[in-house]
């Protein structure tokens, strides 16, 4: 066996691994659980209620549903696939289950598109609840890409394949292109450079870079050529960001997907939604409208039944026939017409398996956020790649994977990764950034990006006057302990946390809340571990105890790290939270995390943790060196004291 086919059954193999493990921890949540338990985990509301019907975009039928325990968890979000049921007498059989897809979550309700026509009796019963369900979709798509890689059946995937991750070599011609005034130096290089890509491209796009408007550039330009372009990203998130971009730069995309998955913004870009505003819709309005009076009259022969009647009665389902042939042609113009004027198609990695594009081969593939998608998932849409270009950051977090096991074996090395190291000549980085102050930027382009970063001219003025750019407030030798929380597992420091929220009291008092109401300046706070999330949450949002803080509730943003990936904010705290004397900093040993978190702020940015627990890790020395020499350190003992 060739080494790269190896490399692709091992792949095969971790990624069946991850798959049982999602199953089992779905299972472990989810089977011989009694619906208490579920209801705890968050998995399942139960009581709930029908608030409202209505027939969406595409003709789907969207229900309005209500918890009617308010007091009950939730991990239910949009996009996800659910299941409702009764537990009501007489309808608690598994027949009684109907599917559908989240289109919006809020605190007690959310919106539903259910896949059935019409909401079924059983769903008006008293005892109705919803579950989530298990993804098991995505998994199959991964697994059939990886498959098909593995033994190409097409000449341009064999020779992808060796490109990508063999010792092929990859080719490139050398035309010049005209520069773009609106992009800066390294910015027009990475277009340059896929420009002239034959088979494939990376933009490296560190922190705030400009990597989508580089990206956006570069697809703009491969229309103009005429080519045909399909773009992809790992997330529903991530797709309907690049669509929005382009749908503003005026390039005609199609959204692919499941509408219930796609953000209201950019539902007009949606095939469903283009169908409706086709200028033959009306006309297939009318058969479908046609269709159903025809089945009405259809079915009022079911009593009498004598010969006449049973005549009349396949005359009209002959005609409902036709006419639903009719339907379907007329169906497949409309969306053959919209394919033809569409410049971009647009899907998550998974939704690239989308049957509209069966058959088709795209000219160029872009790949967003692709340091965050799983190798597998990033195959679906190359299978229909003569070239692809790559953007994202490796250096930043990459994909969640479930399985320990699978992560250590490399699930998580992804293939713009592995194109990255293996051929490092097809990228191109972006080297100016318009985000930070060159002092939060400083750590982070030495530490990850080879000192090459550069500070936009713009960066110069984002600070708070009459303050320090850099804070670590060394919480060493004050008592504070990290512990578990019992339910999750997952790790707080309520005196780090309360100290968090009252130097963040004080420091807005200091630079002056009217000032950042007035220049609409933006607070984030960040801690790595969700129950600290959750506790500087209740202090500030539901104690009283900081009311400065409470009152800028829409100016602050509480989160973990990942949470935050692709944001900015202009004043950033960091909670590291761990501090104890084993010295275990658990993930916070995860760089790519840490990476993201130090290069959010625009203006000033506050760490606040032990050294004595941190410093051990010889990432968390160097970070304290850094603050150190930037004169940012201080002992948690100044604050204390006053
Ligand atoms: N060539 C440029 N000249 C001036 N400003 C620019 C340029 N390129 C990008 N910017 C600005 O930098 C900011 C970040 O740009 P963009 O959203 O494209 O970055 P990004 O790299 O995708 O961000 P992220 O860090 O989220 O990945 C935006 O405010 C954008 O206007």
């Amino acid at each position: 066996m060739d080494k790269v086919t190896e490399e692709l059954k091992k792949g095969l193999k971790l990624l069946k691994q991850e798959w049982q493990e999602d199953l089992a921890q779905y299972k472990k949540k989810f089977l011989n659980t009694s619906l208490a338990d579920k209801k705890k985990e968050g998995i399942t509301w139960h009581p709930i209620q029908v608030k409202k019907t209505k027939i969406g975009m595409g003709e789907r039928l969207l229900v309005e549903i209500e918890k009617l325990d308010q007091s009950q968890n939730s991990s239910f979000h949009s996009g996800k696939s659910v299941a409702f049921f009764s537990t009501q007498d007489g309808y608690a059989s598994s027949e009684n289950r109907v599917n559908g897809v989240i289109n919006q979550v809020k605190k007690d309700s959310m919106i539903v598109t259910l896949q059935a026509d019409e909401l079924p009796d059983w769903m008006d019963s008293s005892r109705l609840g919803v579950d989530l369900l298990f993804d098991e979709a995505s998994y199959r798509e991964m697994e059939f890409a990886l498959k098909k890689v593995i033994s190409p059946e097409n000449q341009r995937l064999k020779e992808l394949r060796e490109i990508l991750i063999g010792d092929r070599a990859a080719a490139f011609s050398d035309l010049s292109r005209r520069a773009s005034e609106h992009l800066n130096f390294s910015q027009n290089q990475a277009c340059q450079k896929i420009a002239n890509a034959k088979d494939v491209a990376i933009i490296h796009g560190p922190p705030g870079t400009g990597k989508t408007t580089t990206l956006i550039r570069a697809i703009s330009e491969a229309t103009d050529k005429g080519l045909s372009v399909l773009v992809c990203a790992p997330s529903n998130a991530a797709v309907d960001l690049l669509v929005e971009k382009l749908t503003d730069s005026g390039i005609s995309t199609l959204r692919l997907g499941h509408p219930a998955r796609v953000e209201e913004k950019i539902l007009n870009q949606t095939l469903d939604a283009k169908t409706a505003n086709h200028e033959s819709y009306r006309d297939l309005k009318k058969l479908r409208k046609d269709i159903n009076q025809y089945l009405k009259l259809a079915k009022q022969y079911k009593r009498n039944f004598g010969p006449e009647e049973r005549r009349q009665r396949k005359l009209l389902f002959d005609e409902v026939g036709r006419i639903r042939e009719a339907a379907k042609h007329l169906e497949e113009y409309i969306s053959f017409d919209i394919f033809q004027k569409t410049q971009v198609f647009a899907s998550t990695l998974v939704g690239a398996s989308s049957h509209h594009l069966r058959g088709m081969t795209f000219d160029v593939v872009f790949i967003d956020e692709a340091a965050q998608g799983l190798e597998a998932a990033t195959w679906i849409p190359i299978l229909k790649a003569k070239k692809v270009v790559f953007a994202g950051d490796h250096l930043q977090l990459p994909p969640t994977i479930k399985s320990f096991e699978a992560a250590k074996e490399g699930l998580a090395i992804t293939l713009m990764e592995k194109v990255i190291q293996r051929k490092p000549l097809v990228a191109e980085l972006l080297q100016m950034q318009y985000r930070m102050k060159a002092e939060i930027m400083g750590f982070s382009n030495e530490y990850f990006y080879g000192g090459k970063l550069l500070a936009a001219e713009n960066t110069k003025q984002h600070f708070f006057e009459d303050e320090s750019i850099l804070e670590w407030i060394d919480t060493a030798g004050a008592g504070y302990t990290d512990r578990q929380e019992e339910e999750s597992l997952s790790t707080f420091n309520p005196e780090e946390a309360l100290f968090a929220c009252k130097y963040l009291n004080e420091l807005i008092k200091r630079i002056g809340i009217s000032k950042f109401k007035e220049n609409g300046w933006t607070i984030g706070l960040i801690a790595p571990y969700s129950a600290q999330v959750r506790h500087l949450r209740s202090l500030i949002f539901e104690s009283f105890d900081f009311p400065n803080l409470k009152a800028f509730a829409d100016l602050i943003t509480i989160d973990t790290v990942d949470g935050f990936q692709g944001q900015e904010r202009d004043l950033m705290l960091i909670s590291l939270t761990r501090s104890n004397e084993r010295g275990e900093i658990g993930f916070l040993a995860d760089e790519r995390r840490m990476n993201v978190a130090i290069t959010r702020a625009k203006r000033k940015l506050v760490l606040i943790g032990d050294s004595s627990t941190l410093a051990v890790n010889p990432f968390f020395d160097s970070l304290l060196g850094y603050f150190e020499e930037k004169g940012g350190y201080r002992s948690v003992w100044e604050f204390l004291v006053n």
